[in-house]
């Protein structure tokens, strides 16, 4: 290399995240305007908590059984830490992106996240909009509480993926996969780690389940395929008998009952475009969703909603980038709360990055626009995505690798922010 580097220009394409830290400076100083969300990703759920109902916060602070998986998620992210290099160039950082085939603004999707209403009104079709807005891709869940058709519409141009909880019905399954196609749902996201709710003692307690009133049913209620067979059964619309429509709706789509691999071929042969597995832990899982032919995975335990006493999901992750190599690609979430918890996740082979819980809480606190706040504020500054890889002297999501990181335990590691 020559003694003199080239002075770097920031690539046309990328966008300032960073710029969200001195707005924030200055909004304060010279306004008087402090931030809403607090910045602290220590203090976010604590915020939320007491901003939204008690209900909707135990819905999405909650997990399974005593916990125990949730923690492990950021007792995994803790025992790996970040190595800086100095005297590099990345003053204009770029954190583009390219999953199958298209270029997204950022390492950062949008997690599926279902009865986003029970948060706020503002809900799916707000954070679709806020999603497309910061150009990151949103992942609209089967469990929504606005239609796959106003999710679309709220998106826009922005780039939207489906998940789905896949009933059993096929003839419904099919009606779902057209819908979200002709609605321009690039990638189809199968989750597989919920065909049953778990035992999650924080809704328990308050036996508190918003699918059997109807709600986060819309995806459902608003199915004409659903909705001709529940007619044909009970001889009424849907809207004349939400108890029964809810049960009929939720028997289907957490049945009790696990499809299995050789069941992928429906979707496959009815899906046209990319599919991921959702929920992937052990690599050998991996390997089968090479031989499947999908197209991705997301090393997942669904945040600790779902197997309570499992492994931390980040533990996984190097495990599974080993077993499936560049034959698939891998994608990461469960625990990710920071930028630097997003870099460690790319070094160690994920390729993009979930986002769940931190801008639910947003959405709890100030609606839409606090979603926003939190993920800009994840996407920026110090602590956070953009900065943070400028401090530790890595200029692009390329330069996330394993050379970056190292395993190192700490007695007393803390296991904060949950
Ligand atoms: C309140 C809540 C609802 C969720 N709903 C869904 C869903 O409908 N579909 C799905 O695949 N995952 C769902 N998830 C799991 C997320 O997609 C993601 O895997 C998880 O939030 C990652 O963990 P974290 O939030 O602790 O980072 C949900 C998670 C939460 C917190």
């Amino acid at each position: 290399m020559s003694a003199i580097q080239k002075v770097q220009h920031p690539h046309p394409k990328s966008r300032k995240y960073g710029a969200y830290q001195s707005e924030i400076y200055a909004n304060g100083m010279f306004r008087n305007i402090m931030p809403t969300v607090t910045t602290d990703p220590n203090k976010l759920e604590e915020q939320a908590k007491q901003c939204m109902s008690k209900k909707g916060y135990n819905y999405v602070g909650g997990g399974a059984g005593e916990r125990a998986t949730m923690d492990a998620n950021r007792l995994a992210f803790r025992q790996w830490k970040l190595v800086p290099r100095m005297l590099r160039q990345t003053t204009h950082r770029d954190l583009r992106v390219e999953l199958f085939g298209r270029t997204h603004d950022t390492p950062l999707l949008i997690a599926p996240i279902g009865v986003q209403v029970i948060f706020h009104e503002d809900k799916e079709t707000g954070i679709a909009d806020v999603a497309a807005e910061l150009g990151i891709p949103y992942i609209l869940s089967t469990a929504s509480s606005s239609t796959i058709e106003e999710v679309a519409q709220a998106s826009g141009d922005g780039a939207r993926w489906y998940q789905l909880y896949w009933p059993q019905d096929d003839e419904v399954t099919i009606s779902l996969l057209n819908r979200a196609q002709k609605a321009g749902f690039e990638v189809l996201v199968v989750t597989l780690d919920t065909w049953a709710l778990s035992w999650r003692p924080w809704d328990l307690d308050s036996a508190y389940v918003p699918f059997v009133k109807g709600i986060g049913d819309q995806t459902g209620f608003s199915d004409p395929v659903f909705r001709r067979k529940f007619k044909e059964k009970h001889g009424k619309e849907v809207e004349e008998d939400i108890h029964n429509a809810a049960l009929e709706w939720q028997s289907d789509v957490f049945s009790g009952a696990a499809h299995t691999w050789d069941q992928l071929e429906l979707l496959k042969k009815r899906w046209n475009g990319p599919i991921v597995l959702k929920g992937i832990q052990h690599p050998e899982d991996a390997l089968k969703a090479v031989e499947a032919g999908v197209q991705g995975i997301i090393c997942s335990n669904h945040g600790g909603r779902q197997l309570d006493g499992a492994v931390g999901s980040l533990e996984m992750l190097p495990e599974i980038v080993e077993a499936v190599g560049d034959k698939i690609t891998v994608l990461f979430d469960s625990g990710v709360r920071t930028g630097v918890d997003v870099i460690k996740a790319l070094a160690l082979g994920a390729k993009a990055v979930l986002v769940g819980r931190p801008w639910v809480y947003g959405l709890g606190i100030a609606g839409k626009a606090g979603a926003r706040d939190v993920l800009r504020g994840l996407l920026a500054a110090s602590n956070d995505l953009d900065q943070s890889m400028g401090l530790a002297g890595i200029q692009n999501v390329a330069g996330c690798d394993r050379s970056m990181i190292r395993r190192c335990h700490y007695p007393g590691d803390r296991n904060s922010s949950n």
